[in-house]
């Protein structure tokens, strides 16, 4: 017997027959077994699809979900991001390596996903938490749904989450482990065991994300989305090393007036010299600083003879290349909504961040100066020191997703024009 359901969002299933065999365009349909008794049960399909999914975390609780993308188990470390919009950015940005991201904003799927929006050529997030997977997407930009997109990336999804609960943990006990799982032979002991045996730290993911030869870059950002573009004078060169690079960090840099050779995360620093750029780019890129000691080698080789700027996990680098040392934050930032005072523009930027780790400016030796300051909770957001031409930015003056006001245009504050390193050290 088949019955129809025309108010999906206000009850869970009528049992009022339908009067057509087929359903209607626009009507949800659920197909209901009557048993013996009369009583319905075994409702399947979407959208009212039951648990099947569990996300367990290493404090041994344990989540009832419902699952969309790939199916499979997957293990990984669970971090929240506030960003309100740009889950395609966030999905599709490498630095998420490793991780599961948890997305406070409860509405995710809305605007399904698009040619433009893609950060890099892959998903390398462990997957994906949300509240609420939207039914339908609706945007003219739209190509495909956010299930269908994460399912052909073989990325697990899973909704119908209590994401404030996780997140007011996450807060209070820091960034936890955790296994995602659709296969119900596998035991809640046996999935905890899974997170208790698994590590992110200490562990290279930058070589799993980096490009593997050098090439080079020249697509600029759209005139459409264009905010600020003041390219068009000096040109610069500009090595790029892909820890985990966003597209949008070279989109930038090209409308500036950049040519850029992208190389890989252990590309010589001797092949970069004589490759002889104006400047050189430390990227983004996913887990512990710490882990990759061979990138703070190259970077060392690097400073002093050509001006140097590093973006997060690059700043973070360039930090333990001056001596100093990075430590692991309680959860970390993941968002679009962080504000950072720029020390000496003077001014307070709202900008975009997700990383776990944070370089300690006590440790730094002299001369180095603090330039930002992340002032939700104190933390360094960013670096110069002009005896070596270096300048760094914890966070990402790119955005994408997130606001612009750490673009060019804030006078000496960091931008991903090259003309600051050249202005500020000249
Ligand atoms: N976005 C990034 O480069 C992240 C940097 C580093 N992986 C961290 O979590 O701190």
């Amino acid at each position: 017997m088949e019955f129809a359901v025309t108010n999906p969002s206000n009850c869970l299933i009528s049992l009022k027959p339908s009067t057509r065999a087929k359903p209607l365009k626009n009507l949800f349909t659920v197909k209901c077994y009557a048993s013996p008794d009369g009583v319905a049960s075994g409702v399947v399909e979407r959208p009212w699809k039951i648990s099947d999914a569990r996300l367990v975390l290493e404090d041994g609780s344990i989540w009832k979900a419902k699952s969309f993308g790939a199916r499979g188990t997957q293990v990984g470390e669970v971090v929240f991001n506030t960003s309100l919009t740009g889950y395609q950015e966030i999905l599709t940005d490498p630095s998420y390596a490793g991780q599961f991201v948890l997305m406070t904003n409860p509405h995710i799927g809305n605007t399904g996903v698009n040619f433009d929006d893609e950060e890099s050529n892959q998903c390398f997030l462990a997957g994906l938490v949300i509240r609420s997977l939207s039914i339908s997407t609706s945007n003219w930009r739209c190509t495909e749904a956010l299930g269908d997109y994460l399912a052909a990336r073989n990325i697990m999804g899973i909704y119908d989450v209590d994401t404030r609960a996780i997140t007011r943990r996450l807060r209070q006990d820091g960034s936890l482990i955790g296994v995602l799982s659709t296969e119900e032979s596998k035991t809640d002991k046996e999935l905890l065991e899974m997170s208790h045996s698994w590590d992110i730290v200490g562990v290279d993911l930058i070589s799993g994300v980096s490009c593997t030869a050098p090439y080079e870059w020249v697509d600029k950002t759209k005139p459409e989305w264009d905010f600020n573009t003041n390219g068009g004078g000096e040109v610069y060169r500009v090595v790029a090393y892909d820890f985990g690079i966003k597209h949008n960090i070279l989109r930038r840099l090209a409308s500036h007036g950049c040519k850029i050779t992208v190389v890989p995360s252990k590309w010589p620093a001797l092949e970069t010299l004589k490759m002889k750029p104006d400047g050189v780019l430390f990227s983004n890129g996913p887990g512990d600083p710490s882990a990759v000691p061979y990138a703070v080698e190259m970077v060392k080789e690097i400073l002093g003879k050509v001006p140097v700027f590093g973006i997060c996990m690059g700043h973070q680098l360039l930090g333990q290349a001056l001596g100093g040392k990075t430590f692991k934050m309680k959860f970390g930032h993941h968002g679009g909504n962080h504000p950072v005072r720029n020390i000496r523009g003077s001014r307070v930027e709202i900008s975009a961040q997700n990383h776990n780790y944070a370089v300690d400016p006590a440790s730094l030796p002299e001369g180095v100066e603090v330039t930002h300051i992340n002032l939700n909770d104190g933390s360094c957001a960013g670096l110069a020191y002009a005896q070596l031409n270096i300048m760094s930015l914890q966070y990402h003056p790119e955005a994408s997703p997130g606001p612009h006001d750490s673009d060019t245009g804030n006078s000496l504050s960091l931008s991903l024009s090259l003309s600051w390193p050249f202005h500020f050290c000249a």
